[in-house]
């Protein structure tokens, strides 16, 4: 299997005879197995013999947890309970599995697991997320592995939970784009805040010519448009009740007939709602139908609000520009920039980011870099506030720096060691891979590589 590498390792130091086993059957199925974590490892397969402490294992889960790559641990000849197994996924594991000899299920088992994470990295790397959904950090790639899963491999209906402005509407694009479904049809875009009750819901059945005053001509509706496509409710929580229990009806039955018909139409849609409600909330207060919830949202998926990936904006950023300015390559954005950028709120989330972005755009005289002129001006921020969001963001760097000093540490090994800290959550960030850190902190590789070298010998 291309580009997906797995690694068996054991916890504690111990080389374990009786799991030789794995890494063979996986090679001999065609699987890149190492003994080591490389930059290509995606999964990782501990082996936890009896010899060894569950303390030492959560240890483990733990140096491994931060990375890009799914844990599983394999208890070899023993069994372990309940509450540990839940533990160990609290903890990070993605799977917690008992293993002995030539176990034919457990070999399935990894194969099909480590397939199907492969697929969902390749699509995250795929043109079509790659083009549209922008970002790297961790939450947003857990966050597209999720939608990948319910898009590309089940039928589902889907709801987009998240705060406005996070980017619900262009994920309901990306599951529509990803149905494997052969005959596809349209993905229909209705918002519910828009929708008159008056009217008996036209926009949803479609009316007949004469079914009410103004109704000039026969319209189809929404559930007729989506038949074999997919269908998006924004602000699904602000459907009135009436209309619940229809959309449940056509939910159930695939069945509707347009206002002023007497006649049943069939219609078959994939359901993608969104909503920034908290629905379970509406339902204890009366607002929101209990049945119909549990309808959409055989999958519920959160988007992560901006401020939760912050390592994003400065790629956001770039391709706002980008998009903007109607250029393939944006000016470079100054630090001072960029940093105000990276640290202010964003209560609108990537919607807000988008708007400044095209401010800026606005006041770019199309020479140079993007500098502090740029700015809007009623965006200038409060100086205090700047300064004690700097204090605060810097403070554990100043108690770390202030007892550098006191330990006889001099400029160079300060240095030295930010520079070793600042490579390890860059490789972190790209999952042990040194091109990718390199670029991250805009050095060549070699750089991190006497980095790392100067670091063993001292
Ligand atoms: N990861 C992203 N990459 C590129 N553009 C994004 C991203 N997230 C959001 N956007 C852009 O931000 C804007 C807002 O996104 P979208 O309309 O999908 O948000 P929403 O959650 O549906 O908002 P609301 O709840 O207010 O309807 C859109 O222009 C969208 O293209």
């Amino acid at each position: 299997m291309e580009n997906l590498s797995v690694c068996v390792i054991h916890t504690g130091k111990t080389d374990v005879p009786e799991t030789e086993a794995i890494p063979c059957a996986l090679q001999e199925r065609g699987i890149d197995c190492h003994r080591q974590p490389g930059p290509d490892t995606k999964v990782i397969i501990v082996c936890w013999t009896t010899r060894i402490a569950f303390e030492a294992v959560m240890e483990q889960l733990q140096q491994l947890g931060s990375a890009d790559y799914k844990v599983i641990i394999l208890s070899v000849h023993h069994t372990v309970s309940d509450i540990l197994k839940w533990q160990l996924v609290q903890a990070g594991a993605s799977d917690v599995i008992a293993w002995k000899d030539n176990d034919e299920a457990v070999i399935g088992l990894l194969l099909s697991r480590i397939k199907r994470w492969k697929l969902i990295n390749d699509l995250i790397q795929s043109d079509l997320v790659q083009r549209t959904m922008i970002g790297e950090s961790k939450n947003w790639k857990k966050f597209l592995g999720k939608v990948i899963e319910a898009a590309w491999f089940t039928n589902h209906h889907i709801l987009l939970m998240g705060e406005s402005g996070t980017g619900k509407e262009m994920t309901a694009g990306l599951i529509h784009a990803l149905d494997q479904r052969k005959e596809k049809g349209e993905l229909v875009l209705l918002d519910c805040t828009t929708i008159v009750p008056e009217l008996s819901g036209s926009e949803f059945y479609g009316h007949e010519k004469g079914a009410f005053t103004n109704a000039i001509y026969t319209r189809e509706g929404a559930f007729a448009l989506a038949n074999k496509g997919s269908l998006f409710l924004d602000e699904l929580g602000e459907l009135p009740l009436t209309l619940q229990a229809g959309l449940l009806r056509v939910i159930q039955e695939g069945t509707y007939k347009r206002v002023g018909s007497n006649t049943w139409n069939k219609t078959h849609f994939r359901l993608v709602c969104a909503t920034n409600r908290n629905l379970k909330e509406e339902i204890t207060k009366g607002n929101f139908r209990e049945d119909l919830y549990f309808r959409v949202a055989s999958a519920v998926l959160t988007l992560p609000p901006l401020q939760e990936r912050r390592e994003d904006i400065p790629e956001l950023a770039r391709y706002f520009l980008r998009q903007e300015l109607k250029l393939v390559a944006a000016p470079e954005i100054d630090n001072t920039v960029m940093n105000y950028l990276v640290s202010r709120d964003y209560p609108g989330n990537v919607r807000e980011l988008k708007q400044l972005i095209a401010r800026i755009a606005m006041r770019y005289t199309g020479e140079g870099f993007i500098s502090i002129g740029d700015i809007p001006e009623d965006e200038l921020p409060d100086i205090q506030q700047l300064k004690q969001a700097w204090n605060q963001q810097h403070q554990s760097m100043q108690q770390s720096i202030r007892l550098a000093i006191a330990s006889g540490k001099d400029l160079l090994k300060i240095k030295n060691d930010i520079a070793m800290l600042a490579m390890e959550i860059a490789l972190e960030d790209c999952g042990g891979n040194l091109k990718l850190a390199a670029r991250k902190l805009n050095v060549e590789v070699r750089t991190l590589q006497y980095i790392r070298k100067r670091n063993e010998v001292s």
